[in-house]
């Protein structure tokens, strides 16, 4: 799904207004009534205070169509107008008076401090304050409002965006912003309901298509997508019948060292999970007892050094080699990944300690293969580019970094980003479960293994950072949160696999 401008939503109403004939109150009303069977499907008639407070603009607009239909179906609507300006849009104008129409509860006005209302823990409070038309950030009493809703402990919806945050920059850490309970937001995805500094606003996130139109969407240029099962499955390369296990390639994980050898079996275990033909291991001597019992399916070759990589055989050949998991940062092993890098052409892929010694070893940088794939999490990745100043100038870095060496860089968070010189692709699967010890090595596993099975480097990426997600929520789902060790993760990627083929589950459904 591609995640839109709100500039590009705005040309997309206007273009659907011309193509559909339609006015834009019409759509406002289409909009706003497909959140009002949203909220009426989830709370059936439940007899809990709701109040809606709207800006004056088309978010306000939305919030009225909303109190209106709530208010014909019998719920205890409160509207408040939230008047932080006279200039009221038409369209907002004209569902203030078909409110009118079916309440003789006029919505209170709010100007300062003194009109605030009393909320309180049970309230259902809608905020419709703010959508995409916010240009500076909330000050003065409005933000005071922002801060009572926030501290009130009731549940908040927010309509579109919640009031306070930018479709295209982070708000300062003085600005007011509406934390949401749950975003329910027109037609695409916007950015920041994805970024670490700016996702915490949003709650749980479902779209609703409002029928904008399909033409001026898929031909808009969007070089940002949100990757859900649909986008996983498209990327999906099934096995033919016909086949053996020299169709699905040879992977090599290179790492490990004393105390730090279990990496590598998560490594391979996820490797072979997702399906390689053949996976070696090169390893410190030390590990060798332990990899050959507890994943018999492996080879497993051993470096001269008994307790840390010091080299690497010249002439074996895999179809993809992975580096980096518990391999440590000695010289003797930045030495190993140079003749690694020296002894290989095609992409690879670099996790953990290998990350550690290209932050240090910056010439290293310049042997990688093209097109090789880099896991980073955020502490890894502010070793490898340098500091950032917000989320957006992150992405910019990372772009960048991408671009000049020619890598693709996935930056691991509860939202993983891949980065592929100009596009990113926002991962939509996983849980809090998956921040547990070894995952990191299992996902490096994952992508290894499609890089070997002949998906190109970025699509193993996307898909491999898909498939860990998935597999870690069904882990999850089965265990709890609290349980998922990365062995887990390992062991449902199969039933990850199969799941890309299930009916698609509602993202708000889904955790
Ligand atoms: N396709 C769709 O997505 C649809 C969206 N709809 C809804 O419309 C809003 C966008 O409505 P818009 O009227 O453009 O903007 P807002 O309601 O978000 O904001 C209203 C005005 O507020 C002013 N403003 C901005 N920032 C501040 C601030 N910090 N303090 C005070 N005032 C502020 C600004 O006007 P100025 O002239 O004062 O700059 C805004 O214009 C969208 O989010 C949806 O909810 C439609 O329902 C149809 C389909
Ligand atoms: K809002």
């Amino acid at each position: 799904m591609k995640i839109l401008t709100a500039k590009q939503l705005a040309n997309a109403d206007k273009v659907t207004l011309e193509k559909q004939d339609i006015t834009s109150e019409e759509l406002m009303e289409r909009a706003a009534t497909l959140v009002f069977n949203e909220i009426h499907n989830r709370l059936q008639g439940a007899p809990i205070p709701i109040k809606i407070f709207c800006g004056i603009g088309n978010n306000g607009g939305d919030g009225l169509v909303i109190a209106r239909h709530l208010i014909q179906h019998g719920y205890h609507v409160t509207v408040f107008v939230v008047n932080y300006s006279d200039k009221r849009s038409d369209d907002f104008l004209a569902n203030y008076d078909k409110l009118k129409e079916v309440t003789r509860d006029w919505p209170q006005l709010i100007k300062k401090t003194d009109d605030f209302p009393e909320i309180n823990t049970g309230d259902f409070v809608i905020d419709a304050m703010f959508g995409i038309g916010l240009n500076r950030p909330i000050k003065g009493w409005l933000a005071d409002l922002v801060e009572l809703i926030n501290k009130s402990q009731a549940f908040i919806l927010a309509i579109d965006m919640p009031s306070g945050l930018f479709s295209d920059k982070i708000p300062g850490n003085d600005a007011a912003v509406i934390k949401a309970n749950f975003t329910l937001s027109f037609q695409a995805p916007k950015l920041v309901f994805f970024l670490p500094e700016t996702m915490d606003y949003v709650g749980d996130l479902q779209i609703l298509d409002i029928g904008l139109d399909r033409e001026f969407l898929s031909n808009i240029q969007s070089k940002v997508y949100l990757v859900g099962q649909e986008e996983a499955l498209s990327l999906y390369k099934p096995r033919k019948a016909n086949s053996h296990k020299g169709d699905y390639g040879h992977a090599l994980i290179v790492g490990g060292s004393y105390g730090k050898i279990g990496s590598v079996l998560l490594t391979a275990t996820s490797a072979l999970k997702t399906g390689s033909g053949l996976c070696s291991l090169y390893i410190p001597k030390c590990g060798y007892h332990a990899l050959q019992t507890g994943l018999p399916e492996a080879m497993v070759l051993t470096d001269e050094g008994e307790e840390l990589l010091s080299s690497f055989p010249a002439d074996f050949t895999s179809d993809v080699v992975c580096f980096g998991m518990g391999a440590g940062t000695a010289n003797e092993t930045v030495e190993a990944l140079r003749e690694l890098l020296e002894n290989t052409n095609s992409p690879m892929v670099i996790d953990a300690d290998g990350l550690n010694i290209l932050s240090k070893n910056r010439d290293l940088l310049n042997l990688l293969p093209k097109n090789s794939v880099l896991t980073p999490h955020p502490g890894e990745l502010k070793r490898l580019i340098g500091d950032w100043a917000d989320d957006f100038d992150k992405l910019e870095k990372v772009r960048d970094f991408s671009r000049k060496y020619g890598l693709t860089i996935v930056v691991k968070g509860a939202h993983s980003f891949t980065i592929d010189r100009e596009e990113t692709y926002i991962n939509n699967s996983g849980n809090p479960g998956m921040a547990t010890a070894g995952s990191g090595d299992v996902l490096s596993g994952v992508i290894a293994s499609l890089i070997g099975q002949g998906y190109e480097p970025v699509s193993a990426a996307v898909l491999g950072v898909f498939l860990h997600g998935s597999a870690g929520d069904i882990a999850a789902s089965k265990i709890g949160y609290e349980s998922v060790l990365a062995g887990d993760i390992a062991k449902n990627i199969g039933k990850a696999i199969r799941d890309l083929f299930q009916e698609p589950v509602h993202d708000s459904e889904k955790n």
